[in-house]
């Protein structure tokens, strides 16, 4: 036995040099870009989860940047990714999407909400594509150009009254979300283990809400978003009661948070540049009619730059189905790849000083090609106008009704989310 001892040695310590070998220089038939896999197993996922306190775009993302380029590799939650600030990569990959690449979330999000959309997992195991189809038939057909942010949204889709419900589902999607990148562990103490049993409580709710609904007589309906899906369940078998819970939870994780971080953003930005603020109320005399908002020329210019400058959909993520070759470098099969517009939005080379915040800098177009804040090809944001539109009526009504200050609070940026930290406190007043 002893004799065979220096044996097992030198292979467990050849088959470990080979392992992290392979780890930090994954199989490709190409070039891949540079960067590092970071550790074994963790990769860089500590480094990638630590928050920024300013403005900027995350410390994650700038330092790499500066070190490797636009285009760079990484390893996080035990996945190969590739983080992309490359404009030109990023609107390549919005057209690749179902040809070279799919929708994807990260294993905590999809095994949190049930819901895999990989075609190489088979479709989900009850959902899939179809979940998909369903989703954004449902937000365009119903949702029209009214609905907003969190608790009107919830309001809209199944009549949730903030003020009466027990269940506060605003204080319960805000602890999911912090667990979206997170070892898809379910163990006690774990954030991915409390996010999993919140999910399921909302999941819960929302199917209980669904079951009251259906007792409720017909001509004592409310007409939302529910009385639509109970007359689509009479004909399709298919949506179930979970099926359909699990469709609003991604309503209001989708949109919701990003549009409310986004404003509140904007009203911080709004306060600390009052030579904006003025230019905005200036413009903000007559009522406001649709006439008037297609016409808001300065207000649009504003909207954009705080969805510029704020990024609060910090991260994009898909997964190559096939190799992708682009600009030289060779992206495996399998590979996560993270498209992030705040590295675009928040870079020199694209915008000149682009933490200061102007709006001036849209007044010739409102649109090109390095500025993406929903999104681009099918899978572009459908609550693009919708934003837009609301953002028009919020800035309206407060600088022309209101006043307010910011008492305190901080920005913080991860590099998936935007964040305030333990929140922004403001005082909001009538004007005399
Ligand atoms: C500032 C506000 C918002 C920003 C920056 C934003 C950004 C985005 C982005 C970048 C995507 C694409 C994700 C991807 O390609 O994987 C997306 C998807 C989506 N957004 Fe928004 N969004 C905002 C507001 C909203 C609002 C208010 C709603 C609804 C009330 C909404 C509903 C959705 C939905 C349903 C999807 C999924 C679309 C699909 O899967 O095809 N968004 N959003």
């Amino acid at each position: 036995m002893l004799a065979t001892l220096p044996y097992i040695l030198s292979f467990l310590v050849i088959a470990t040099t080979y392992w992290i070998y392979r780890w930090r220089n994954p199989p490709c038939r190409g070039k891949l870009p540079p960067g590092s896999m970071g550790l074994p197993l963790i990769g860089e996922s500590i480094q990638f989860s630590i928050p920024s306190r300013s403005a900027d775009m995350p410390r994650f993302v700038k330092t790499r940047m500066e070190k490797y380029g636009p285009i760079f590799k990484t390893s996080l939650a035990g996945r190969s990714v590739i983080i992309s600030t490359d404009p030109e990569f990023n609107n390549f990959l919005f057209q690749q999407e179902e040809k070279c690449v799919e929708f994807w979330m990260m294993d905590a999000y999809s095994k949190l909400i049930n819901h895999t959309g990989s075609s190489k997992d088979g479709g989900t195991s009850s959902l899939g594509g179809e979940y998909h189809r369903y989703y954004r038939r449902l937000f365009l057909d119903h949702l029209g150009s009214e609905a907003m942010f969190f608790e009107f949204s919830a309001k809209y889709l199944f009549s949730y009254d903030p003020e009466k419900c027990k269940v506060k589902l605003w204080e319960k999607f805000s602890e999911v979300m912090q667990a979206l990148v997170s070892f898809p562990v379910r163990i006690p103490g774990t954030p991915f283990y409390r996010a999993f049993k919140i999910h399921r409580e909302i999941i819960d709710f929302l199917m209980n809400t669904i079951k009251e609904r259906r007792e409720v007589p017909e001509e004592m309906r409310k007409g939302d978003c529910i009385d639509q899906v109970l007359e689509h369940m009479k004909t399709d078998p298919r949506i179930t009661d979970e099926f359909i819970a699990i469709v609003f939870f991604g309503f209001l994780l989708g949109g919701t948070e990003s549009a409310a971080s986004a404003f509140t953003f904007g009203m911080v930005m709004l306060q600390q540049n009052p030579v904006v603020l003025e230019q905005l109320q200036r413009n903000g005399q007559s009522e406001l009619t649709w006439n008037e908002y297609r016409s808001m020329g300065y207000t649009m210019q504003v909207i954009n730059e705080i969805l510029r400058t704020a990024g609060p959909v910090a991260a994009i993520l898909r997964r190559t189905i096939k190799e992708v070759n682009f600009k030289g470098y060779t992206i495996p099969e399998d590979w996560v790849i993270l498209i992030t517009a705040n590295g675009t939005h928040l870079s020199p080379e694209h915008y000149e000083d682009p933490l200061v915040f102007n709006p001036s800098r849209w007044k010739d177009s409102l649109t090109n090609k390095n500025f993406m804040p929903f999104g681009g090809g099918i899978r572009k944001c459908p609550g693009a106008e919708l934003t837009k539109a609301i953002f028009a009526v919020l800035l309206h009504l407060l600088v022309t009704k209101y006043r307010w200050s910011v008492k305190g609070g901080e920005i913080v940026r991860t590099s998936l989310l935007l964040g305030f930290g333990e929140g922004y406190r403001m005082t909001v007043s009538a004007r005399s």
